[in-house]
């Protein structure tokens, strides 16, 4: 992943439009990353869940994540609803993965 600054730290002033633009190509490139490193990870659990005979769902484990999420959002102060809504579809896209794998 690329070097970014912490969350309130990007020193606007002395950025151009092309910078800050350069700022969020590099922000979305990790993004992606992130989401896939998760979905192979998902693709993982998938196996180790059908050794055991567990079904894809586990709707206490979504919770937690999504408590997770909002508290994150809560954190960086950013819209909480929002970031949750990001992470519902990250899970959906997870047991999609992890369906299409059984
Ligand atoms: O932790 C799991 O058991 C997963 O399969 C991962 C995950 C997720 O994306 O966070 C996906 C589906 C489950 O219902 C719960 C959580």
């Amino acid at each position: 992943m690329s070097e970014s600054n912490t969350p309130g730290e990007t020193p606007t002033e002395d950025m151009s439009l092309d910078d800050l633009r350069e700022e969020i190509r590099m922000i979305d490139h990790d993004i992606v990353e992130l989401i896939a490193r998760r979905t192979y990870v998902a693709d993982t659990i998938a196996q180790v869940k059908a050794e055991q005979g567990l079904p894809t769902t586990d709707e206490s484990q979504e919770q937690a994540v999504m408590d997770r999420a909002g508290a994150n959002a809560e954190k960086y102060d950013v819209e909480s609803n929002l970031v949750k809504a990001i992470f519902r579809l990250l899970i959906e896209l997870n047991k999609v993965e992890q369906r299409e794998n059984r």
